[in-house]
């Protein structure tokens, strides 16, 4: 396997920790999960560095710890979802030994896990995360849409898109 790392885009809840868990177990790399990192560093959860320093403060925090991750062989890098979306040509630039899977999901799917997981997402906590994820959504599709694999990540389960992953990652080659 000549890859050296993963990257997972996708919007909120569109599954990226669990699916990057899963995929780290099965491949024997390390999982980097960068909202987990932020709040290792930080001493505080995501929602408490939205709500102390801003969304702008939280991005470059973000963006130097996935600079970080990505000096790293042999890692499955989960950035929040923000992150691809947070200036242009991020996934373009990413080095060229590095996988990049789109996990897909609808703006209602995104909702309705987030609203049955314990972990607060400050950019759906207002009053209605319907319209904000749906706005968010399209406006962010654009940036995710440069990844390598697209996978619809609603219907199967985290094992089952994590094999898939795999498989392709197996089959295929970087660009020299
Ligand atoms: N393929 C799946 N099928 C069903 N439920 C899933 C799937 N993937 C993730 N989930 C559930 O959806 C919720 C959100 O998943 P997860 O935290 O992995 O998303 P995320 O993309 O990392 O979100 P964020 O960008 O906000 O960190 C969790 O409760 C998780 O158990
Ligand atoms: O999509 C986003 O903008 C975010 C996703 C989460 O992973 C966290 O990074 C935070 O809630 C922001
Ligand atoms: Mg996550």
């Amino acid at each position: 396997m000549r890859w050296r790392r993963v990257v997972l885009v996708g919007f909120m809840a569109s599954g990226k920790t669990t699916v990057g868990a899963a995929l780290a177990r099965r491949l024997g790399w390390r999982l980097i999960d960068i909202d987990a990192e932020l709040v290792a560093r930080e001493g505080r959860s995501v929602q408490e560095i939205f709500a102390a320093e801003g969304e702008a403060a939280f991005r470059g925090l973000e963006a130097r710890a996935v600079r970080d991750a990505l000096d790293e062989r042999e890692v499955v890098v989960v950035p929040g979802g923000g992150w691809a979306a947070a200036a242009e040509g991020r996934i373009h630039a990413l080095p060229a030994d590095t996988f990049t899977v789109w996990l897909r999901v609808s703006a209602e799917a995104a909702v309705a896990r987030a609203r049955a997981s314990s972990v607060v997402r400050p950019l759906l906590a207002g009053t209605d995360p319907m319209t904000t994820a749906s706005a968010l959504l399209a406006e962010r599709e654009p940036f995710y849409a440069p990844a390598r694999l697209h996978l619809e990540a609603e219907e199967k389960s985290p094992d089952h898109l994590a094999v898939n992953i795999a498989s392709q990652m197996q089959s295929s080659l970087p660009r020299s």
